[in-house]
């Protein structure tokens, strides 16, 4: 019997989620884009272009089409209209989501999410592939998700592939890597346990080697693979006035049978994305490690991005001694907060070992000048029009962990509202 793969759901078809979405239609794998309007098609079916604009080789910049893409509106404005009299239509958009890709602006996400909320269920995975820190945490409180009983399975990912999107094409424009885990529900144990990847059922360590340091999935035990999501569409709330915020399924009051089908969903959800692990050099790693990795990346985008927007100057110009100096001066501030972070105490030696002041240095400027005539993403963010930039995420997050440890935050506070006071202001 063939194999089915479980579908995913993309909310946020930018450059980053398109990206996604023409590689797991390469693979086989379903996907719905969940949009926030009726795609503009005379067909009245969308399609998608992928362009590959990182090899060396002519041939590939061929678009590749795909053709008649699912796809759903998670804004029902125009929809409500068009639809509300639709049986059809209503039962899709209650439908559940058992795997959700978020690639939406980081400030975005409780917005777009809420919009979905009534669809989600304690056993459905989330990948969060943004920029920045604390997005999980704003969104469960957002979302009164406030056990690890209601909360859905959250994946982490970080993304250094550039991609944007131009109508309906995607136009790979930077090689770089994917790094998942999963996020262990810092709830349900105790933080001992939190990064301790052995005592789960996902990770197999065993075959890590020093020139493949990372691990692999376990195979999904045939116990697992047998449990049934709950079938939870009853035809008799099929009505025009269902009101999306009513669980139009039975919760379920078995804990057991809640990890499991948890478990076996977070699985299948980690077992997609690896199959992209060729094509978008796709790494799984225990959580520490990406923890570590987060960490690394919030320092690199709180120092080089600020700077790089207020000079409004590709990030190869940051090397100059005036900007290199507040970019150094904003790393020694970044490192004293990040060290005295709750997060950070978390980390084993060797993952901490991987945030010296000396190694957060050299990893900054060496992506400044591996990406030296790039613009970076707040300063593009800024060009095009964005109301809010995403520093509340970067600068924002390392301000907060500032203030639950005393460190000082004062430069970091100055860039963030320097940048604010930019968006806020008429372009
Ligand atoms: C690495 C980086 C800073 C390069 O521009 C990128 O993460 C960005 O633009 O945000």
């Amino acid at each position: 019997m063939a194999l089915v793969h479980p579908r995913i759901h993309i909310l946020g078809t930018g450059g980053i989620g398109s990206l996604f979405a023409y590689h797991f239609h390469k693979h086989g794998i379903p996907w719905t884009a969940l949009l926030r309007r009726p795609p503009n098609t005379k067909e009245g079916h969308p399609s998608l272009s992928y362009m590959d604009c990182t090899a060396l080789d002519k041939r590939s910049a061929e678009p590749k089409h795909i053709e008649r893409i699912a796809w759903e509106p998670t804004f029902p404005l125009i929809d409500q209209e068009v639809f509300s009299n639709d049986l059809v239509y209503q039962k899709k958009m209650q439908q559940p989501i058992h795997q959700l890709l978020v690639a939406t602006k980081a400030y975005q996400t409780v917005d777009a999410l809420s919009r979905i909320k009534h669809r989600l269920r304690p056993w459905s995975t989330i990948v969060l592939m943004q920029n920045g820190m604390g997005i999980k945490d704003e969104v469960c409180r957002a979302m009164g998700w406030h056990s690890a009983r209601d909360r859905p399975n959250f994946v982490q990912g970080i993304i250094s592939h550039g991609a944007r999107r131009t109508d309906s094409t995607v136009v790979h424009t930077g090689q770089g890597t994917v790094w998942i885990s999963a996020c262990i529900d810092t709830i349900a144990q105790s933080s001992s346990d939190i990064l301790r990847p052995k005592r789960n059922h996902i990770f197999d360590e065993r075959h890590q080697t020093p020139n493949n340091p990372y691990p692999t999935l376990r195979p999904l035990s045939s116990s697992l693979r047998s449990v049934q999501y709950p079938s939870d569409w009853n035809p008799a709330f099929v009505s025009p006035f269902v009101t999306p915020s009513v669980p139009s399924y039975l919760p379920l009051s078995d804990d057991k049978e809640i990890a499991r089908l948890r478990t076996k969903s977070l699985h299948e959800t980690l077992a997609n994305f690896c199959r992209l692990s060729t094509d978008l050099s796709l790494r799984l790693v225990v959580p520490a490690d990406l923890l570590a990795r987060q960490l690394q990346k919030l320092v690199v985008n709180s120092c080089l991005n600020p700077i790089g927007t207020l000079l409004q100057v590709p990030n190869g110009e940051l090397q100059t001694p005036k900007a290199s100096a507040v970019v150094k001066a904003l790393l020694a501030e970044a490192h004293g907060i990040i060290i005295q972070s709750e997060e950070y105490q978390l980390l084993p030696p060797e993952q901490q070992a991987t945030l010296t002041l000396d190694k957060l240095t050299d990893t900054t400027f060496q992506i400044i000048r591996d990406t030296q005539s790039n613009y970076n993403s707040t300063l593009q963010d800024y060009r095009n029009g964005s109301p809010q930039s995403e520093l509340d995420y970067m600068n924002g997050t390392l301000i907060k962990m500032a203030q639950q440890s005393g460190a000082s935050a004062e430069l970091n506070t100055k860039v963030r509202d320097q940048v604010g006071t930019m968006f806020s202001s008429p372009r």
